[in-house]
C-alpha cells in the first residue's frame, strides 16, 4: 500500500484515462463532483492529480495535499483554474494537453460563427415552437467577411485555416505572433485598435491571464464597427460582460457567441436573455474525439512522470521525455550531489551559478541537469526544494544561473561542472563525471582533482599538508566510535593545504565537528549528508 502510485481523477474523464492507469499499474479513483470539503479531505491520498475545468486547484488544496502530490495534470488546455504559482512553489509538475482540444475547439469557434450569421438557435426555438417567422430571420453571409483572431497560436490558427476555406479575410492580433508565422497562416497581422474597426466577426483565443483579463473591455467594445459579431469559446474574463449586455441592448454589438463565462457553470448570467446572444454551457472541447485524445494523453503524460520521471507538456518545469529520463538519470544524480556538495561548503552567500557539461553531457538536455543542480543546491537550505521550484526560489533569491556547453572533450569522456559566485568566498567550482554510464563521482573539488563517491556521511576538510595529520584524525574518529567507511585525499601543492572528503558510517554532530577543527593544522571542516 505504501509504495503503490495512486491518482484522483477530479472531473469527468473519458474511461480510457483510468484504464491507462489501471494497465501501467496505477491505482486510480475517479470522483467526479466532490464538494470543496470533500476534495480536500481526499487529495492528501494522491500522487497525480487529473482535472478538467470543473475543478479548481487552489493553493489551500496544494496544502491539503502535501507533501504526497507531485503532478497537477489538465486533461485540456486552459491551466487558468489551477494555481500554477502556488504549484511551483510547492514542487509540483503542472502539466497540460496542448493540441489534444484544439481542432474541435475551433470547430466549434465556427460553428458559433455560422449560429451567429444565421441566428441558427433563435430560428430552431422559434420553428419548433410552431411560429414559421420566415421573414424575422434574415443572415449575412460569411464569404468576403473580415474575421479579426484576437490570439493566433493552435486554436486561433486552425480557425484561420477553416475561415480561409469559407472565402473570409482573416486579421490577427496576437503580439507573439511572428511575420513569418503570419505569413504562413496567410494571415494579416494587425494591432488590437485595427482588428477592432475592422472585423466583421471577432473571435477570441487567448488564455486568461493578467494581460489578456477584459482585452475586450467597455472602451475595446465601443471601438468595434456597428453590426460586429463576437465569438468567445476561449475565457469568460476575455470580455466586460456588463458592457457585452450594453453593446447588444443598443444593438451595437449584432450577436455574441459564448461557449464560456466569468463565472462558471453560469447558471444566472446577466447576459442571459439579451437579444443576438447565443451560449453554450462550455463545450468547445466536448467531442468524443477530443476527450479521448486529452483522456489518452493525460494518463500516458502522468504515468510516464509518475513511474519513469519522464515530464512531458509540463507548464512549469522544462520537458524531459520518458525516453530520456533514464539516459540522463546517472547526470541528475551527479548533479543533485555536485549541488549538494557546494550547497552545503559554499552557504547561503551564492550569488551565481554556471552549471557547465562537456564531452558526452554536452549532447543531453541540459534542463533537467540545471534543475537538479538547483534542486541539490537549494535542498541544503530546504527541506521542500525540488527539481519544480529551485529554479523559481534561484530566481526569487536574484541568484544567476547560465548554463554553458563547451565543445570537445577534456580529461574525461564526459563532464559536468557547477561553479558558485559567492559574496565571501569569491568562485567556487566542483566537477564530476559517470563511470560506466552509471556511477557519478568527484573529480575535482575548488581546483584540487580528487576522486570521490559522494554518499551518505561525509566530512569535508581542509587542513596543513604536514605530516601526522591523518593519525590524528583517525584517532579523533575513533574516540567518537565513527567508523570509517571511505577516504579520499587530495592537494594544493604550492599552497601546502591537503583537501579530504571522507565517508563515515554515522552522521557527524557539531560536537564532533569542533574537536576535529580543533586539530593541529586544521583549516576548515564541513560535515555532509548526500
Ligand atoms: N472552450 C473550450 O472548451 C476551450 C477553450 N480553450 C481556451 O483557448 C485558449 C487558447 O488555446 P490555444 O490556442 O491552444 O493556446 P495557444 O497557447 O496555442 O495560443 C494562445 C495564443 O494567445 C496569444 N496571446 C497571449 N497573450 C496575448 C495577448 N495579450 N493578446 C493577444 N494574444 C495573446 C499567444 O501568443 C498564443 O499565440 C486556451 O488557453 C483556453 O483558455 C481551449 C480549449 C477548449
Ligand atoms: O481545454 C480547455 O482549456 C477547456 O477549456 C476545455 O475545458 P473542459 O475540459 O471541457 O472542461
Amino acid at each position: 500500500m505504501n509504495n503503490e502510485v495512486r491518482v484522483l481523477i477530479a472531473d469527468k474523464m473519458d474511461p480510457r484515462a483510468a484504464g491507462i492507469f489501471r494497465d501501467r499499474g496505477i491505482h486510480v479513483d475517479e470522483k467526479p463532483g466532490l464538494s470543496p470539503e470533500e476534495f480536500a479531505k481526499a487529495i492528501g491520498d494522491y500522487d497525480g492529480l487529473a482535472v478538467r475545468s470543473s475543478t479548481r486547484v487552489t493553493a489551500a488544496i496544494m496544502d491539503a495535499a502535501a507533501p504526497r502530490l507531485k503532478v497537477i495534470a489538465r486533461a485540456g488546455i486552459g491551466v487558468d483554474t489551477i494555481d500554477v504559482p502556488a504549484a511551483s512553489a510547492r514542487g509540483i509538475v503542472v502539466m497540460n494537453t496542448p493540441f489534444g482540444n484544439s481542432i474541435t475547439t475551433a470547430e466549434h469557434a465556427i460553428a458559433m460563427l455560422f449560429a451567429l450569421a444565421r441566428e441558427i438557435p433563435q430560428a430552431d426555438q422559434s420553428t419548433q415552437s410552431g411560429k414559421w417567422e420566415k421573414n424575422r430571420f434574415m443572415g449575412v453571409e460569411l464569404t468576403g467577411k473580415t474575421l479579426g483572431l484576437v490570439g493566433c497560436g493552435n486554436i486561433g490558427s486552425i480557425v484561420a485555416d477553416r475561415a480561409h476555406g469559407l472565402k473570409m479575410k482573416v486579421v490577427a492580433y496576437d503580439p507573439f505572433l511572428s511575420p513569418e508565422r503570419a505569413i504562413e497562416l496567410g494571415v494579416e497581422k494587425v494591432e488590437l485598435d485595427e482588428l477592432l474597426s475592422r472585423a466583421d466577426f471577432i473571435t477570441l483565443h487567448t488564455p486568461l491571464t493578467d494581460q489578456t483579463r477584459g482585452i475586450l473591455s467597455r472602451e475595446a467594445l465601443a471601438s468595434t464597427k456597428r453590426g460586429v459579431r463576437i465569438v468567445n469559446c476561449a475565457r469568460g474574463g476575455l470580455i466586460d460582460e456588463p458592457a457585452l449586455k450594453e453593446a447588444l441592448d443598443s444593438g451595437h454589438v449584432a450577436g455574441a457567441a459564448l461557449d464560456v463565462f466569468a463565472e462558471e457553470p453560469a447558471k444566472d448570467n446577466p447576459l442571459f436573455g439579451t437579444p443576438g446572444l447565443i451560449c453554450t454551457p462550455h463545450l468547445g472541447a466536448s467531442t468524443t474525439e477530443a476527450q479521448v485524445n486529452v483522456a489518452i494523453q493525460i494518463a500516458e503524460q502522468m504515468s510516464d512522470f509518475l513511474l519513469l520521471g519522464g515530464i512531458t507538456n509540463a507548464v512549469n518545469v522544462p520537458s524531459l521525455s520518458a525516453e530520456e529520463a533514464p539516459r540522463l538519470k546517472p547526470y541528475m544524480n551527479l548533479a543533485e550531489q555536485l549541488g549538494r556538495l557546494v550547497g552545503q561548503i559554499a552557504g547561503t552567500g551564492i550569488r551565481s551559478i554556471d552549471i557547465e557539461v562537456e564531452g558526452h553531457a554536452a549532447e543531453l538536455n541540459i534542463k533537467p541537469i540545471t534543475g537538479a543542480v538547483l534542486a541539490g543546491l537549494m535542498g541544503t537550505w530546504s527541506d521542500t526544494v525540488n527539481m519544480v521550484n529551485a529554479p523559481f526560489l534561484a530566481k526569487d533569491r536574484g541568484i544567476g544561473v547560465r548554463e554553458i556547453r563547451n565543445e570537445g572533450e577534456g580529461d574525461y569522456h564526459t563532464l559536468l561542472a557547477v561553479t558558485v559566485g559567492t559574496e565571501d568566498q569569491g568562485a567556487r567550482r566542483v566537477e564530476g563525471t559517470i563511470f560506466g554510464n552509471r556511477a557519478a563521482r568527484l573529480v575535482n573539488i575548488f581546483g584540487v582533482p580528487i576522486e570521490a563517491e559522494l554518499t551518505g556521511q561525509m566530512i569535508y576538510i581542509v587542513n596543513d599538508d604536514q605530516p601526522g595529520f591523518i593519525g590524528a584524525l583517525g584517532t579523533q574518529l575513533g574516540e567518537n566510535r565513527i567508523n570509517i567507511a571511505t577516504f579520499n585525499l587530495g592537494r594544493r601543492k604550492d599552497e601546502r593545504e591537503a583537501i579530504a572528503l571522507i565517508a563515515v558510517d554515522d552522521p557527524i554532530s557539531a560536537e564532533v565537528a569542533q574537536q576535529l577543527h580543533e586539530l593541529p593544522g586544521v583549516r576548515e571542516v564541513v560535515p555532509l549528508s548526500f
